[in-house]
């Protein structure tokens, strides 16, 4: 496991030792609605999550003229074309202001993805903690140099390319810093669970020097535990109020029932992964006591006699006789004692 850390903020770490940092992606799940944005980051706070997040878009950098007037017409639109949909759904800076706001009334660490560089220098006028880069930027080299140059923490998504291309997010960002993370990242919402290729954290976490993550965009919370277990530092899900909602994303997210109970699990399995040293720990005493084999006499033997092999048993005694690994230790020894069948057999025993 590497060990290096980022530096979010003066209290918060991330990777290292330092427990899984869980964002609770809100993304565009607000139907376009503050007072829902605000249910949101509640939810995700009251779910024991690190951090909140948005995703903030000036629109006329982030996509051609030609595609925000194409027509989207489908359940999940907003509007008659792809423009009027995001424009729904895109807050202003005063309202970003505002939920920022919110976020610190209510105690939770709010950031946002930056989908173009305009919106990166917004997120750093308006202090975020650190900046999110998604997937839809893993292949725009001029905006990571960009954001490499701002020299502010960033969590980069690797959706959408392949690791030729994660290596080269890598160079560019750590050419200037280090304070970065990597999240293995499947766009598909949702994405199959043969897709989710999980152990490319592994290899992610041999390949670079900083905390690796894992962005989930599949069904429940199942593959982002795996994902915790297999070492990702970050865990970011979206989260939604309610499934059934409008919008293309609220399929693939947890409700806050769900997004409570995949932190609380990732707490649990953290505290389960524990150390590689094989030990006896002592919560397993009680066990040891009741129901451990230790050696005992299997027939009755005068003082003077051998042990041969089929007199010595293993079994579960009270008392307990010598730890049972010790049988070998035991055969063809002379006894010291009388013994009977089923009497424990210690130390001092035999010679
Ligand atoms: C790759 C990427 O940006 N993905 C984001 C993060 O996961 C998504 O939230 C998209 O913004 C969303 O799926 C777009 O949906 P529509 O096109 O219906 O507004
Ligand atoms: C697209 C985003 O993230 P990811 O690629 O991790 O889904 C985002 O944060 O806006």
């Amino acid at each position: 496991m590497n060990m290096v850390e980022v530096k979010i903020n003066e209290d918060v770490k991330v990777g290292g030792r330092n427990p899984c940092f869980i964002i609770a992606e809100v993304g565009q799940n607000h139907q376009g609605d503050i007072e829902i944005a605000k249910k949101l980051i509640k939810a995700a706070k009251d779910a024991g999550a690190n951090c909140v997040k948005f995703q903030k878009t000036c629109l006329n950098e982030k996509f051609t003229k030609k595609y925000l007037e194409r027509p989207y017409d489908n359940p999940n639109s907003w509007g008659k074309t792809y423009g009027e949909h995001k424009r729904h759904l895109e807050f202003s800076e005063s309202q970003y202001r505002e939920l920022f706001k919110y976020a610190h009334e209510v105690g939770i660490l709010c950031t946002a993805s930056a989908m173009d560089m305009v919106s990166f220098d917004f997120l750093i006028n308006i202090k975020a903690p650190f900046i999110k880069i998604g997937s839809g930027d893993s292949n725009n080299l001029l905006f990571l140099k960009y954001a490499a140059s701002k020299k502010v923490p960033l969590i980069i998504s690797t959706g959408m390319v392949d690791k030729s291309a994660v290596k080269t997010i890598y160079d560019i960002i750590s050419a200037t810093h280090k304070n970065f993370c990597l999240l293995h990242c499947i766009s598909a919402y949702p994405v199959p669970y043969e897709d989710c290729n999980l152990t490319v954290i592994q290899d992610y976490m041999n390949t670079f020097d900083i905390p690796i993550g894992y962005s989930g965009q599949e069904l429940g919370t199942a593959v982002a535990l795996a994902a915790v277990a297999l070492g990702a530092k970050v865990l970011e899900k979206h989260i939604t109020l309610e499934k059934t909602m409008k919008g293309t994303d609220h399929v693939c997210s947890l409700t806050p029932t769900e997004f409570q109970q995949l932190v609380r699990d990732v707490r649990v399995i953290e505290n389960a992964l524990g150390t590689p040293i094989k030990k006896v720990v002592t919560s397993e005493i009680p066990c040891i006591d009741k129901l451990q084999k230790s050696l005992v006499m299997g027939c009755t033997k005068n003082k003077g006699e051998i042990l041969y092999p089929g007199d010595v048993k293993i079994k579960v005694a009270e008392p307990k006789g010598l730890n049972a690994l010790h049988f070998e230790e035991v055969i063809y020894k002379t006894l010291v004692y009388d013994k009977k069948e089923d009497e424990p057999l210690n130390q001092g025993d035999f010679c």
